[in-house]
């Protein structure tokens, strides 16, 4: 556990591995996070966990190292609806970053059209319990109904609540990118029951998108293996559908931190022809996040 004398965490490595796989030119870490620096973008005081600075300079060395050349930066809950750090990042990227809000549903169109033009291409809509207090369905599908043209949605949920949101997913009348495939339970396999509900919901409409991430939260422990297993054949039958990226800096996960090298590494296991990897990594984040690039 890495904690410092204010009780603020680190659920990052200092010193991650450099990965044998090289992500192609272009790639697109489409899911990291920036923390602060909290002196000038303060935590929320509805956030969860309290975590140290990890700031754009600390996401951008990473990103070089790891072989990425552009992020997508999500509004952490730690932040609550204040997007500034977020912002910030973005700004400093020189066009590198878009990003994901997390907003108050009774935002105005001025607004939402002053964080498009801070480059957000998206809002969060977050249902785990353990890190914000309320999730209104009916106000955020208010909201989406009113987000900038070419926007989405993106919604973290556990695979048990999927059913239950079902009826709200089916509703959402803009595209949506599930964060972490909803959270599977990937040691019952690829035809697992969690997996084969996901795939339903995949199957209902053509623009939900998800995310191919977090073998660190999602298996137990590394080479993660049953990741592997459950999770190469979604990319290989929903192909311009998923995204991928680090997670960094990992919040909540300070006592089983990953090594961001090994989690690039997995990107060839669950995308194993270079085809694939371009979908992954360049074509499906140029889409929703850099439409403007998109053919
Ligand atoms: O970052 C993630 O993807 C997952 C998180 C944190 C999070 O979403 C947040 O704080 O907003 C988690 O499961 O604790």
């Amino acid at each position: 556990m890495s904690t410092d004398a204010q009780g603020r965490m680190r659920s990052w490595t200092l010193e991650p591995s450099t990965p044998t796989f090289h992500p192609p030119p272009g790639a697109v870490d489409a899911h990291c996070h920036v923390f602060g620096p909290a002196d000038r973008f303060p935590f929320s005081a509805k956030a969860k966990y309290i975590p140290q600075d990890a700031g754009p300079d600390a996401l951008f060395a990473l990103r070089d190292r790891l072989g990425f050349s552009r992020n997508v930066v999500v509004q952490a809950s730690c932040h609550g609806t204040d997007n500034a750090a977020t912002l910030n990042a973005i700004a400093a990227s020189g066009g590198m970053a878009r990003g994901v809000a997390v907003v108050d549903p009774a935002i105005s169109e001025r607004e939402l059209q002053a964080l498009h033009d801070g480059g957000i291409r998206g809002v969060r809509f977050n249902f785990l319990k353990r890190l914000v207090d309320d999730a209104p369905k009916d106000r955020f599908l208010d909201l989406a109904g009113r987000l900038p043209g070419g926007w989405h949605v993106v919604v973290y949920f556990e695979a048990d609540i999927l059913e239950e949101l079902r009826p709200f997913l089916d509703a959402l009348p803009v595209p949506i990118v599930v964060d972490h495939m909803g959270r599977p339970d990937v040691t019952q396999g690829p035809d697992g029951t969690d997996i084969r509900a996901f795939r339903a919901l995949l199957d209902s409409r053509g623009d939900i998108h998800f995310k191919a991430s977090c073998p660190d939260r999602l298996s137990e422990a590394p080479p993660w293996d049953d990741f592997a297993r459950a999770v190469r054949p979604l990319v290989e039958t929903y192909p311009d559908r998923c995204l991928w990226g680090t997670d960094w800096p990992h919040p909540n996960m300070e006592s089983r931190i990953p090594d961001d090298g090994a989690l690039v590494d997995m990107i060839p296991r669950i995308a194993p022809t270079a085809e694939l990897r371009r979908k992954l990594l360049i074509d499906n984040p140029l889409r929703l996040y850099w439409s403007e690039e998109w053919p």
